[in-house]
């Protein structure tokens, strides 16, 4: 497998950190520079060994770089392109993180014209409810699956060669078109956020709110955890994959229409016959994902 002399992680993160420190931990790399916009948590990201140098500059950084990782929110990676476009090597691979993938492949169009062979859109689907680089974890991506979106004009190589480094990290690896992958997010995890985030603050609205709190146990815990995420993450990626979005929010709110109806009607056949049906379905899945299928 080839390995990365120089990696520059732009966004040094829960991902970004992550992947760093896989690669790290596989022997595939030279130097990891991180580059952010906090000082604080760059530092914290040397100290921790994430990262061995730091730079709040992009095109510094990627001076001498084999494999540059965006892995900054998707609102910031247009900019960060056009930073480093000027200056990239030229056989330097560009890929990045992000949860969207159209947007991103647009950005790369855009600001990246003269180097789309070497870009290779990327997401591993793997995470939490943690930011920055004190959450970068060794393992975070084993059993876990990488999806990457090449370009038209990404080279096989270079796709060939971000795959392989995302199985040394334990993953696997698959391929999809970017607005495939962007339906399939928008309903299994961009969707979710929206939902988590809208209940809590639902609660959080109540004039009861303090003594709902006191009382949420397990239930809350677990449709909530997610409602924890970072809000910057959670507002580009709303508004990068909106279409897809819309689209599972109409279909959702028609679901709590029905429900709604349902409840008003005291029809508890047809709430049980849902309620059965989606069971099934979580319960096949749940059974899938512990086995890693
Ligand atoms: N958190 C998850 O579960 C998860 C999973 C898969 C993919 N992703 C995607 O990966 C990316 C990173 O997410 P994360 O969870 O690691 O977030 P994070 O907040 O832990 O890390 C992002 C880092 O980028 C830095 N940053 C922001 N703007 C920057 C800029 N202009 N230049 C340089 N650094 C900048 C932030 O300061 C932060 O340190 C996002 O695009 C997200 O959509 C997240
Ligand atoms: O586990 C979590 O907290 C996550 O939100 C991880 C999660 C997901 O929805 O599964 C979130 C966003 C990503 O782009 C990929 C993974």
């Amino acid at each position: 497998m080839r390995s990365i002399g120089k990696l520059v992680i732009i966004g040094v993160g829960l991902i970004g950190g992550s992947f760093a420190l896989a690669m790290k931990r596989a022997g595939l790399v030279g130097q990891v520079v991180g580059v952010g916009r906090s000082l604080d948590n760059l530092n914290r990201a040397i100290e921790l060994g994430v990262i061995d140098a730091a730079s709040q500059d992009p095109a510094q950084a990627v001076a001498g770089a084999d494999l540059v990782m965006v892995a900054t929110p998707v609102g910031q990676m247009g900019r960060v392109f056009d930073a480093i476009a000027p200056v990239l090597p030229a056989a330097a691979i560009v890929t990045d993180a992000g949860s969207t993938k159209g947007d991103v492949a647009q950005l790369m169009r855009a600001h990246l014209p003269e180097h789309l062979a070497y870009c290779v859109p990327a997401h591993p689907i793997a995470g939490s409810d943690r930011s920055g680089a004190a959450a970068a974890q060794y393992g975070l991506f084993e059993q876990r699956r990488v999806v990457l979106t090449p370009l038209e004009a990404t080279l096989p190589e270079a796709a060939e060669a971000v795959g392989q480094w995302w199985q040394a990290s334990g993953a696997r690896v698959f391929s999809m078109r970017a607005d495939e992958h962007d339906a399939v997010f928008a309903s299994v995890s961009h969707l979710p956020h929206l939902l988590a985030f809208a209940y809590v603050e639902m609660v959080a609205n109540k004039t009861d709110a303090a003594r709902c709190f006191d009382f949420a146990a397990t239930g809350f815990k677990d449709f909530t955890r997610i409602a924890g995420s970072h809000p910057e993450m959670w507002r580009d990626i709303s508004l990068a994959n909106r279409d897809a979005l819309l689209a599972d929010l109409r279909a959702y709110q028609a679901g709590l229409a029905q429900l709604t109806q349902w409840v008003e009607a005291g029809d508890g056949a047809a709430l049980e016959q849902m309620f059965q049906h989606a069971r099934e379905a979580r319960v096949q899945w749940a059974q899938r994902f512990a086995q890693g299928v």
